[in-house]
C-alpha cells in the first residue's frame, strides 16, 4: 500500500457534496437577487403608473387651483410609500414641492411623470420619483435569508441522508472487507466473509466484490490443497528415492548382500553390543572353490549366477534379520552371527558347506557343482573388528591350503 495519509471515501464524497451544495446555493442566491432587482424595478414602474392614474389628476387640479397645501400633502403621501425614497414636484413657475430623503436625489435615476392641466394637454408640472434603496436592501436581505434557510435545511437533510446511505452501503462494508482481507492467513482461508448487510432484493457492487473475494478464497484454498498434495507426493517420492539410494549405497548390486563398505560400521555396532551385554558373536568367512574355473568354463554370466545362488543360500540358511552377510569381494563372503558361540557357528558353517555342495547351480541347462572353504572365529573380548575379519580370512585360507571344501575353526587359546 502506498505510504499516503488515509482519507475516508465516504467522508470525501460527503465533503464534495457539501461543497457542491454551497456553490449551488451561492448561484441560486445570485440568480434570485438578479430576478428580485428586476422585479423591484418593474414594481417601481407599476407604482409610477398607479400614481399617474390616481394622484396625477388630483395634483393637476390642486396645482390649477393653486392649493399649495394640498399639493404638498399629496407629495408627502407619495413619499410615504415604502418603495419611494424621494419625491420632487417642479411646477412650471419653478416652484418645487419635495418629500422623502433628499440625499437620494442626485445619484439614483428617477421616474418622471408629466402633469397636465385639468383641461387641455399643456404640461403644468413635472413629478419625479426616486426609488427607496433601503427598501431594496431589506427585500434582498429577506430573500437572502429565505434562500439560506430553505436551501440550507434542504442541503443539510440531503447531505445527512447521503452520509447515512454512504456509511451503511459503502463505508461499513468496505471497512469490514478491508479488515477481513488484512486479517486473512492461510489457516483462516476457510472462514467465510460476513458483511452483515441489511436484507435487499438486489445485488450491488459491494456484493460483486464480496463474491469475487469468496471466489478468490476458494481458488486459493484449492491451490493450497493441490500444493499440499503435490508436496506430500514429492516428499514420498523423495523418501522412496532416499531409501533406494541408501539401500544401493550399502548393498552389493549383484548379490543383494551388504557391501564391503558397510562391514566396518556394522561390525563396530556388533562389537559394542557384545561389549555392553557381555554377549558372544561369531563370524564365518567363506570363499567358493575354483571359482575362476567356473568363469572360464561356463562364462562370466554363469559366474554371476553362481554368486547370486550362493548369496541366496547364505540368506536362506541363516537367521532372518539377525544374521547378516557381506560380500567381501569376488567370490568371498563373511557372515556375522550375533548371539552365537564358536561351536554353533561351526555347525552353521558345516550346514552351509553341505548345502552348497548338495545344491548345484543350473545355468542355461548346464549343471555347475560348487564347494566352498570356510574359516570360523568367535569374537574375543577387546578384539578389534579388523583383527576378527583378518583371523577369519586367514582360517579360510588355511582351509584352502588344506584342500578346500572344508572348515577351519579358530584354535582355542593356549592358557
Ligand atoms: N563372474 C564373476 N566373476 C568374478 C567376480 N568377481 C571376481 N570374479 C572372478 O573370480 C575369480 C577368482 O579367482 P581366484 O581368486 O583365483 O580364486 P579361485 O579361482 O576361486 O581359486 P581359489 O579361491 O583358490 O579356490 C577371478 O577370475 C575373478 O575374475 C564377479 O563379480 N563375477
Amino acid at each position: 500500500m502506498p505510504n499516503l495519509p488515509f482519507r475516508s471515501l465516504a467522508g470525501h464524497l460527503i465533503r464534495r457534496t457539501l461543497g457542491l451544495a454551497l456553490c449551488c446555493m451561492v448561484a441560486v442566491f445570485v440568480v434570485q437577487v438578479g430576478i428580485m432587482l428586476q422585479h423591484q424595478r418593474k414594481e417601481f414602474e407599476r407604482l409610477a403608473d398607479e400614481i399617474a392614474k390616481t394622484s396625477v389628476p388630483l395634483l393637476s387640479v390642486s396645482l390649477w387651483d393653486i392649493e399649495l397645501r394640498a399639493v404638498q400633502q399629496q407629495v408627502a403621501m407619495m413619499a410615504e410609500r415604502p418603495e419611494v425614497g424621494y419625491v420632487m414636484l417642479t411646477v412650471g413657475t419653478g416652484q418645487q414641492f419635495q418629500a422623502g430623503n433628499a440625499a437620494l436625489q442626485p445619484e439614483s435615476s428617477s421616474l418622471r411623470i408629466a402633469i397636465p392641466a385639468p383641461q387641455g394637454k399643456s404640461v403644468i408640472a413635472e413629478l419625479r420619483l426616486w426609488p427607496n434603496p433601503q427598501f431594496a436592501i431589506d427585500e434582498m436581505v429577506h430573500t437572502a435569508w429565505t434562500v439560506l434557510a430553505g436551501y440550507g435545511v434542504f442541503t443539510v437533510l440531503i447531505c445527512s441522508l447521503i452520509a447515512y446511505l454512504l456509511r451503511r452501503e459503502l463505508q461499513i462494508p468496505l471497512q469490514r472487507l478491508a479488515q477481513f482481507a488484512s486479517e486473512l492467513t492461510p489457516q483462516t482461508l476457510v472462514q467465510p466473509l460476513a458483511l452483515d448487510r441489511p436484507r435487499r432484493i438486489h445485488t450491488d457492487e459491494i456484493d460483486l466484490v464480496a463474491h469475487g473475494f469468496s471466489k478468490l478464497q476458494n481458488g486459493l484454498r484449492t491451490h493450497i490443497a493441490n500444493l499440499d498434495k503435490m508436496v506430500a507426493e514429492r516428499t514420498q517420492q523423495l523418501e522412496a528415492l532416499a531409501e533406494a539410494n541408501h539401500v544401493l549405497s550399502i548393498t552389493d548390486p549383484l548379490t543383494g548382500c551388504f557391501n564391503r563398505r558397510t562391514l566396518e560400521p556394522r561390525l563396530l555396532e556388533e562389537i559394542e553390543r557384545a561389549h555392553r551385554y557381555q554377549r558372544p558373536f561369531s563370524v564365518i568367512c567363506l570363499d567358493l572353490d575354483h571359482f575362476k574355473q567356473i568363469n572360464d568354463s561356463y562364462g562370466h554370466a554363469a559366474g554371476d549366477a553362481v554368486l547370486c545362488a550362493t548369496a541366496d543360500h547364505l540368506r536362506n540358511a541363516t537367521r532372518f534379520r539377525l544374521d547378516w552377510t557381506v560380500r567381501l569381494g569376488g567370490e568371498e563372503f563373511l557372515i556375522v552371527l550375533p548371539e552365537t558361540v564358536l561351536a554353533t557357528a561351526l555347525q552353521n558353517a558345516e550346514r552351509l558347506r553341505q548345502l552348497l555342495q548338495a545344491e548345484p547351480v543350473w545355468f542355461e541347462g548346464q549343471r555347475i557343482d560348487l564347494t566352498a572353504s570356510f574359516g570360523v572365529a568367535q569374537w574375543q573380548y577387546d578384539q578389534a573388528s579388523a583383527e576378527l575379519v583378518q583371523l577369519a580370512d586367514s582360517l579360510l585360507y588355511q582351509a584352502k591350503a588344506a584342500g578346500r571344501n572344508c572348515i577351519f575353526p579358530q584354535l582355542p587359546a593356549i592358557e
